[in-house]
């Protein structure tokens, strides 16, 4: 019997956990269970209380005040402690049927993303067949607000390349937090995010700014006076062009839109996962309890 899952995942700040929580709260209304799986050694607050979290493995507080490490080398540490100790995640989840969606919300910090092989061992780990069995997907979220400075959104956009690339499962990327540029951007300029191309480039708000005010006339400068003409210079643009082309000819990235304030968008994003799961397939005609039927009548 195969279950089902999603991991949330993307850079610090981006909106997973609200996403979660959002996530979480459509389903209850919708009487689908959900079974939320913290894997965030340093997360302080929940809106919804987690089923099984990491925090009871290990803390991060503890990792760093008893191995003299940083926040990230901490999280880091977590993790290999983890992947040590895989039965926690077993014994947590083996018993769940294939009603539930489980949701694992994932930290922020991009190493995990990158250039460390964990997570990668980790999807594999949920998903082997014959063991946990999970249908895996992941939802790589990025700000919307990232936009305005195009530098930083194809960073962003290179990260979330990256995660495609390692993880090997269904992937959808989301931008976040829309409900912050709905009214600064409008609907016909947003589209072209949706797929960036490097087009994008030709009019970055930020470049225009800098340009105006004169700040990368001395790109490549080593004067403290001229460090904003470090991000802004031909180079930086040359880098950036190359890295926009880069995304562009893999034409893998595209995004679907999220504002957790609007249920219908939390719903949109609900059936994309659906889809790339195919939880429906699975799922068995439920029959009705007597007083659903005669709420529904
Ligand atoms: N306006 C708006 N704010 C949001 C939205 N989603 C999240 N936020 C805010 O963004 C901040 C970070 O949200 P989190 O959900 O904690 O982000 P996260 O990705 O889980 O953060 P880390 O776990 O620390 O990496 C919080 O202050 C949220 O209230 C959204 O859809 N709209
Ligand atoms: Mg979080």
């Amino acid at each position: 019997m195969s279950k089902y899952g999603v991991m949330v995942m993307g850079p610090a700040g981006a909106g997973k956990s609200t996403f979660c929580a959002s996530l979480i709260t459509h389903l209850q209304l919708n009487r689908r269970s959900a079974f939320y799986v913290n894997l965030d050694p340093a997360a302080e607050s929940f809106e919804h209380t987690p089923d099984l979290d990491i925090r009871e493995l290990i803390s991060l507080e503890d990792v760093m005040e008893e191995m003299h490490l940083g926040p990230n080398g901490g999280l880091i540490y977590c993790f290999e402690f983890l992947m040590e100790n895989l039965d926690f995640l077993t014994e947590g989840l083996d018993s769940l049927t294939e009603e539930y969606l489980i949701i694992f919300d994932m930290p922020g910090q991009i190493e995990l993303y990158t250039h460390i092989p964990i997570l990668p061992t980790l999807m594999k780990f949920l998903s082997q067949p014959g063991a946990l069995d999970i249908r895996m997907c992941a939802a790589y979220l990025l700000e919307a607000t990232f936009v305005v400075d195009r530098a930083k959104f194809f960073a962003g956009t290179l990260s979330a390349m990256s995660a495609m690339i390692m993880l090997e499962v269904p992937h959808i990327n989301v931008l976040s937090k829309m409900d912050l540029v709905k009214d600064r951007i409008r609907k016909k300029d947003f589209k072209r995010f949706i797929t960036p191309d490097t087009s994008l480039l030709d009019d970055d708000p930020v470049d225009i700014e800098r340009r105006k005010a004169g700040l990368d006339l001395n790109p490549g400068s080593s004067d403290p006076k001229d460090k904003d003409a470090l991000m802004s210079g031909a180079t930086f643009k040359r880098l950036n062009t190359a890295v926009a082309g880069l995304i562009e000819s893999f034409s893998m990235v595209s995004y679907l839109k999220l504002d957790c304030t609007d249920e219908d968008s939390v719903a949109a994003i609900l059936s994309y996962i659906d889809d790339c799961i195919q939880y429906h397939e699975a799922q068995e005609p439920k029959e009705l309890k007597d007083e659903e039927f005669e709420e529904n009548e």
